[in-house]
């Protein structure tokens, strides 16, 4: 069964083109990487899937249904870039994500706060980079998703905080739900990968089960992808 089924999926901004042709189905309970350089496509791609974009052409599926009222409910998304207002604390963030989905699981939020080591009662505006990309991370994974997407989960925080999220993403899935991880920092994430997708100029160059492709190219997925784009 796939939780995703893209076909011939095109995406043009006017005269540019993001998204071209793409194939791909993603089958449920997976953790899959969707790797590629800046301006590759890898946050169209993601956008049409959460309904944020709408395709130039080709058809997208989540469990079977058009993208619409009934995949946004199931899919639980971090966008590349922030998403919470100024005056919050963390415990407002919970709460304003706990009015929004009815399957924000509060005892996840408060345990995923613990492991991050953050404090429900730090401002927002407070926040550093990295911590700010915990929070956000913590509010999409408490969610009961079915399909979790991630945009560049840790692009720009330390290595610290970089192994609490990736410890996180981890610990949190479950064989019941499925996730989708868009990242250019293929060395820090690749171990987390069932299946690798490597995009470039908005078309699929290779896919695969990511320990088959390391026992063919015999070499981790950093050093394909470098081989690829290097
Ligand atoms: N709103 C837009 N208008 C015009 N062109 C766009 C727009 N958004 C993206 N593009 C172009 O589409 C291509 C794919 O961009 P996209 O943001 O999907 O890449 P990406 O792989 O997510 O890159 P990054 O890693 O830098 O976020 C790029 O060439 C980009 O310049």
């Amino acid at each position: 069964m796939n939780i995703v089924e893209i076909n011939n999926l095109t995406k043009k901004y006017g005269k540019k083109i993001a998204l071209d042709g793409v194939d791909l189905n993603i089958e449920k309970g997976k953790i899959v990487g969707i790797l590629g350089p800046n301006g590759s496509g890898k946050t169209t791609l993601i956008k049409i899937l959460v309904g944020l974009l709408r395709p130039s052409s080709g058809s997208v599926k989540i469990n079977g249904e058009k993208i619409g009222v009934e995949t946004k409910a199931i899919v639980s998304y971090l966008p590349d870039r922030n998403f919470l207002y100024d005056w919050m604390k963390i415990k407002d963030a919970g709460k304003f994500y706990s009015d929004f989905y009815g399957d924000f699981d509060e005892k996840k939020f408060e345990e995923l706060l613990t492991f991050m080591d953050l404090n429900k009662d730090m401002k927002i505006t407070e926040l550093s980079k990295g911590m700010n990309e915990k929070l956000n991370l913590s509010l999409v994974l408490s969610r009961n998703a079915e399909l979790y997407i991630l945009d560049e989960p840790i692009a720009g925080v330390d290595p610290v905080a970089r192994d609490q999220i990736l410890g996180a993403i981890i610990n949190n899935y479950s064989k019941d739900s499925s996730m989708i991880v868009t990242t250019h920092l293929v060395r820090d994430m690749e171990n987390i990968f069932e299946d690798v997708v490597f995009l470039q100029n908005g078309a699929i160059v290779l896919e695969g089960n990511a320990e088959d492709l390391r026992n063919e190219h015999n070499g981790q997925i950093d050093s394909i992808y470098k081989e690829i784009f290097g």
